[in-house]
Order: structure tokens, then C-alpha cells, then sequence
């Protein structure tokens, strides 16, 4: 597999410190190791709040936050230009692979190897759609998730607050990680992070001992306060709705009219200058309010895997499958760690630190299932 380099991400913490080990793929390793500055702070220039909100980039990044859905359009130029979209994502199938046309070369270098599972929630299990508060995962994909964690260890890690995702999700039987991996519950085993100040040794319901680490857990006074403002400031406008996902907050515009969006950033704006410890993300059709820490998905990665005893393993590859810019930071970790790979869910070309692709979650179904169907008929 050859290592792309012409990739930019919009990632906005330091190069990670934890350890994996990185030389699982066939490329050259780099020196691992841990650190204890897991909360070093990002200077607020690089945190990605722009000062004018009526700038293009600002509103660009709004407007291609998320493809559009598909309209079922008979018109002959529509039909040329769904023709021109189809080869646009062919062409972009070149350098990120299809993981079921790929599933073959994927599986023959899992061989021996323990392959755990980090899975995003929205647009990666779930669809998206109009009411974040029905983004329910259908029956078959629950099966899915539930059966290929009986064989491989498995992690949703998902912007929404831990009980959330886990309401929507339901199933005990894997590790969750809410607030964009700001808050994890992960096994004891073999965690470093047992004696950190952010971490409570507890139980989980099951009554098996488990580590629940909050790096964020200082802002969660500061997050409610401007949860509850951004909710007065945006109440107007119609369509705007805020989500609190507990160390951070999402104000989606996807039922806003357009027009009305550079109404919705400055709002959103004004209400950011005075937290000078938050900072702004891009999601699809969302802005996202979070902690000024450097921790992030990929860290909520590296977290778990070393949590589990599989850190610093040349017998373990992690998968990390997800749709959103929020996922790319746990596609850089296992690209620049060499140690695994990132699938990016999507239907419409663009850049990624991933490594493979799935087009929708219907294809992040089938893969999960290929995989259970692989690990059984290679037990034999
Ligand atoms: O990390 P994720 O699990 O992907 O969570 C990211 C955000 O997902 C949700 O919003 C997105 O999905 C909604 C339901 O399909 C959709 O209406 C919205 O436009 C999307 O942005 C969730 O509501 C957010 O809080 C998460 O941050």
C-alpha cells in the first residue's frame, strides 16, 4: 500500500505522544511513547474561529459540511451530471479503495493479527437525518455491531454525550466514548491512566471494574453556561437547534434556510468571544463548541486500545470507521503511527487521512457482517 502525502486535514491538535505500536503496516515505524502532557492547550489562533464570520471560507465550510441528499431527478442534464458525479467518485475509489472491493487485501493482512474496532456513530451506523433526536440505528445494523464485537473488541466513539449514544446504541457489550472521546469508559487492565487526576475507577453495570476518564472535566460548568446561551441567542431562528453533549455543544443549521445562516455564525460567534477557552469545529450541517484541550478521537483511540492490553502490539490492527472531519483526527493517528486503518463513510469524494472508504452505512453493514463471516470461517 502505498502512503499517500498529498493529503490536508483540518486537524487542530499536536502530533500525539501515546504509544502504539507502529510497525504493524509495511512502511517504515516511528519511535513511540507516552506522555503525561495530555491536556497541553492549543494557542486560540489555531483553534479555527474565524474573526469574520461573513467570510467565504466560513460560510464555505457551512455550505460543504455535508452532501446534499439525493434527489430522484428524471431531466436529461440531471442525468449528465449524476453521470459526472458517478465518475468523480470512481475516480476517487482510485485512492480510496473500496474496503468491500478491498476486503480481501484488508483480511489477508489481518491474518494473525487482533483487529479492533473503533466505530463513529452518526452517518457511520445511523443515517443522517433531519432530527438529530431520531437518529435511531436500524435492527440489522445493531445485529451487526452486536455480533462483530463477539469476536473482535469493539468502541463507538461519537460527538454526542455518552448516554446518548449509548441510549441509541444499547448494547453492553462494547466500550463507549462520548463528547468527541472526552469522556470514555474503558477496561482497568492495563490503563496508565488509573492514577491520572481526570480518571474514577468505577463499575459498570455488568459490575466489571471499568475506568471512566474525563480530560475535559474542569469545563463542564463552562459548557452548560454557554450551552444555555447559545440556546437564548439562536431561539429565533427557525430551524437552529442546540444539542448539549456535555463537554461540548452542537448548534446544527440543517433545518435553517440558507439565507439565514451567516445569522446563525455570527450568533454563534458573538457568543464565542467571550469564552475564550472554547473553540469551534465543523460537522456536517453543525458547529460544534468544544474544550480548548488537546484531546480529541484519536487520543480517545489511543486511550482504548492501551486500556485494553493492545497498545504497542505488532498482533493488533485497529480499524477506526467514520464519516465526519471530527473522525480525520483518529484517520491521522493510525496513518502516521502506521498502525492501522481509517475507513471514510461517504458518498461524495473528498479528502481524507483514511486509508479505504465505505460509501453509506448500508456498506459499513456489510462490512461488519464480512467480517464476523470471515473470523468464523478462518476459526475452523
Ligand atoms: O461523532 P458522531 O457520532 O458522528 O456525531 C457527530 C454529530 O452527530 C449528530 O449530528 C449529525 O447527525 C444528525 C442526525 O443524523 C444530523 O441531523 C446532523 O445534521 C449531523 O451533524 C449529533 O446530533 C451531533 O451532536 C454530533 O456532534
Amino acid at each position: 500500500m502505498d502512503l499517500k502525502s498529498n493529503h490536508t486535514v483540518p486537524v487542530l491538535t499536536d502530533q500525539s505522544t501515546l504509544g502504539v505500536h507502529n510497525s504493524l503496516l509495511p512502511y517504515s515505524p516511528r519511535g513511540a511513547a507516552f506522555s503525561s502532557n495530555l491536556l497541553l492547550t492549543i494557542p486560540r489562533k489555531k483553534t479555527g474561529v474565524l474573526d469574520d464570520i461573513r467570510s467565504s471560507s466560513w460560510l464555505d465550510a457551512m455550505k460543504s459540511s455535508s452532501p446534499p441528499h439525493k434527489k430522484i431527478n428524471k431531466d436529461i442534464h440531471n442525468e449528465f451530471a449524476s453521470a459526472d458525479v458517478d465518475l468523480a467518485y470512481r475516480t476517487w475509489l482510485l485512492k480510496y479503495p473500496s474496503a468491500l472491493t478491498s476486503f480481501e487485501q484488508i483480511t489477508n493482512f489481518a491474518k494473525g493479527k487482533r483487529i479492533a474496532l473503533f466505530l463513529d456513530y452518526d452517518g457511520t451506523l445511523s443515517p443522517i437525518v433531519d432530527d438529530p433526536d431520531r437518529a435511531l440505528m436500524s435492527n440489522d445494523m445493531r445485529l451487526a455491531v452486536k455480533n462483530v464485537a463477539k469476536y473482535f473488541p469493539t468502541a463507538i466513539i461519537s460527538g454526542r454525550s455518552r448516554d446518548k449514544v449509548y441510549e441509541f446504541v444499547g448494547l453492553t457489550e462494547l466500550y463507549y466514548a462520548g463528547s468527541h472521546g472526552m469522556d470514555i469508559v474503558g477496561p482497568v487492565r492495563e490503563s496508565t491512566y488509573v492514577d491520572h487526576p481526570n480518571s474514577i475507577r468505577s463499575t459498570d453495570k455488568q459490575g466489571k471494574e471499568v475506568i471512566l476518564f474525563q480530560p475535559a472535566s474542569e469545563f463542564l460548568p463552562m459548557i452548560e453556561e454557554v450551552f444555555t446561551s447559545l440556546v437564548e441567542s439562536t431561539k429565533d431562528i427557525e430551524g437552529a437547534k442546540v444539542e448539549n453533549n456535555k463537554f461540548c455543544v452542537s448548534v446544527h443549521y440543517r433545518n435553517v434556510d440558507e439565507k439565514s445562516w451567516t445569522t446563525v455564525a455570527q450568533r454563534v460567534h458573538d457568543v464565542m468571544k467571550r469564552y475564550k477557552r472554547l473553540r469551534l469545529t465543523h460537522g456536517r450541517k453543525v458547529l460544534e463548541v468544544r474544550p480548548v484541550i488537546n484531546w480529541d478521537k484519536g487520543k480517545a483511540v489511543l486511550f482504548l486500545l492501551e486500556s485494553l492490553g493492545l497498545s504497542n502490539r505488532n498482533d493488533v490492527l485497529p480499524i477506526y470507521v467514520g464519516d465526519d472531519k471530527t473522525d480525520e483526527d483518529a484517520f491521522k493517528v493510525l496513518r502516521e503511527r502506521k498502525c492501522g486503518y481509517g475507513f471514510l463513510v461517504t458518498s461524495a469524494p473528498k479528502e481524507s487521512n483514511a486509508y479505504f472508504s465505505l460509501r453509506d452505512p448500508s456498506e459499513v453493514m456489510e462490512f461488519l457482517k464480512s467480517l464476523v463471516m470471515w473470523k468464523k470461517s478462518s476459526a475452523v
